[in-house]
């Protein structure tokens, strides 16, 4: 069998912690990216365990057909309607939880969710939580049309703004510009420090050509916090910390032995 990195023993613990909030008939939103992959997979196996009946708005394709694949009924946000929960990882988390978010490119949809839902809980290894938000490159989502004359009107913006670094980098995919599920491209900001997001990100959507950019200020409700151990903790705003138990109903080993034979 191969074996979990602690990375992901991480990942997972977080993931698994986040199962127990999910009901039954909830509608959920399901986010993007490695932890995210966990969650679904264990959502998946809770629907199989259980039967418990739920749908589910994926936000981003690669979402969607892993979902799928689980047996995650996946239906579009307009849809659903409202959702009454979205999980979702983070490349940063600050102790007010804010976060910065779309590593992975999928940021957009991921805001769109996770605006849409009563309530979103981040899950994410610990390595992420940090003082100040900025030491992961903030992606921003611009159309393609004239990408760079929106990269120097960022560039120029930034000087006014209360930041360590002002480095605006196109994502590239090999030799080709990266684009996201909408078509569009992607900048990336090397801020090292944002002093004000708060100040940032509303001037950073003002900007002709850009769609949305990667700060989630004020969305997410909850962090759950997984650790290399195998425990997860339980994050608020304020910083107050209480261990999770899993009470899931899973067997968590032959459920990991299953998933890392198919890797
Ligand atoms: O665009 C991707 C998303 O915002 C991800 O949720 C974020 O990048 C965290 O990904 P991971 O769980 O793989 O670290």
């Amino acid at each position: 069998m191969n074996t979990l990195s602690p990375a992901d023993r991480a990942k997972f613990a977080a993931a698994r912690a986040a199962l127990s909030l999910v009901e039954p008939d909830m509608k959920l939103g399901l986010g993007t990216g490695s932890t995210a992959n966990w969650f679904i997979r264990l959502l998946g196996e809770r629907i199989r365990v259980d039967g418990i009946k739920l749908t589910a708005v994926a936000t981003s394709d690669r979402t969607a057909a892993l979902a799928l694949s689980e047996g995650i009924e996946v239906i579009d946000l307009d849809e659903a309607g409202w959702l009454d929960l979205t999980i979702d990882g983070a490349d940063e988390v600050d102790p007010a939880l804010n976060l910065i978010k779309g590593g992975g490119g999928a940021h957009l949809q991921e805001k769109i969710v996770a605006t849409a839902s009563d309530r979103m809980v981040v899950i994410t290894d610990d390595s992420k939580l940090v003082a100040t938000l900025g030491a992961f490159p903030l992606p921003v989502e611009v159309i393609p049309m004239g990408w760079k004359s929106t990269r120097a009107i960022i560039e120029e913006m930034l000087e006014q703004i209360d930041v360590s670094g002002r480095e605006v980098t196109p994502r590239m995919d090999g030799a080709v510009l990266y684009r996201t599920d909408e078509g569009n491209h992607i900048l990336d900001l090397h801020l090292e420090r944002i002093g004000d997001p708060h100040r940032l990100s509303p001037l950073l959507n003002q900007v002709a050509g850009v769609v949305e950019n990667g700060l989630f200020l004020g969305i997410a409700d909850q962090v759950m916090v997984g650790y290399e151990s195998g425990e997860a903790h339980l994050l608020e705003e304020g910083g107050v910390m209480r261990p999770v138990a899993f009470a899931d109903g899973i067997d968590g080993q032959a459920f990991l032995k299953r998933v890392l034979n198919q890797v």
